[in-house]
């Protein structure tokens, strides 16, 4: 399975009347790759963000799957794909072929069952061997956060800890309950969609530098700003 990278081109216009200045914008979807141990939730998770729905019976992914989620940010439509992967062994080798050009990965455990947790490190380590060295998000995530209990409190704990080692953002969920669920996809875009932002004004920075480089610098920060705040009114939800 293959997909394509559909790119948009985006005609943005900025400054006041005096100003105005069109800007072409090539936006193309973000690439998420989610990935940990079988059974910890990962299906779940994206199910009940993409199509808000909870299925209690386990069905094991094989090989790899994806879906496309469409967003809208400061009126600019944005598309993630999200690729879940499977978790068992077995198929390990089909699913990291997939894991190349991660915008974003998301390492996955179950809350309720530790060992989970001590095994995203290699998770993130093969999904991290695959990309360019700083060109991914990292997140860590634990699931099923409606069983919460003292050990998941613990295994909380330690999971905080493992996010700071692996330069990770931590966030617990429930995708039975949805707890927690659509403010940490709306991160995820915020901060795909930002690095794609920069990616696209520094490539348009070369051909804007010769029609007047004062301008494009105030569109950027113009626009870096505003995708900053709407990142931080995700944040803090
Ligand atoms: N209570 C509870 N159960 C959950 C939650 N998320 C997933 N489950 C259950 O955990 C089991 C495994 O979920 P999946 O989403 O299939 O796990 P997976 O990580 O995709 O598994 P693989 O495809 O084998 O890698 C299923 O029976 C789900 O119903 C949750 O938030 N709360």
């Amino acid at each position: 399975m293959q997909a394509e990278s559909p790119k948009a081109h985006l005609l943005y216009s900025v400054g006041g009347p005096r100003a105005k200045r069109i800007i072409c914008m090539k936006l193309k979807i973000s690439k998420v790759v989610v990935v940990g141990d079988l059974y910890v939730g990962k299906t779940s998770l994206i199910n009940r963000f993409c199509k808000d729905n909870f299925d209690r019976d386990y069905k094991a992914t094989i090989g790899v799957d994806f879906e496309i989620e469409r967003f809208e940010i400061i009126g600019i439509p944005y598309n993630l794909q999200i690729w879940d992967t499977a978790g068992q062994e077995k198929f390990k080798c089909i699913a990291s072929a997939y894991y190349r050009g991660a915008e974003v990965i998301i390492t996955v455990f179950d809350l309720a069952d530790i060992q989970t947790l001590d095994h995203t490190k290699q998770w993130l380590e093969d999904a991290l061997r695959e990309n360019e060295p700083d060109s991914s998000f990292i997140f860590l995530v634990g699931t099923k956060k409606d069983l919460s209990d003292a050990v998941c409190e613990r295994t909380e704990l330690d999971a905080i800890r493992f996010a700071n080692e692996m330069q990770a953002e931590y966030w617990s969920v429930s995708a039975k309950t949805g707890e927690n669920v659509k403010e940490f996809f709306s991160r995820v875009a915020a901060l795909a969609f930002e690095q794609s932002m920069i990616k696209e004004l520094e490539k348009t920075a070369g051909h804007m530098a010769q029609i007047g480089a004062g301008n494009l610098i105030s569109i950027q920060l113009g626009l870096l700003l505003t995708v900053n705040s709407f990142c931080k009114r995700h944040a803090s939800l």
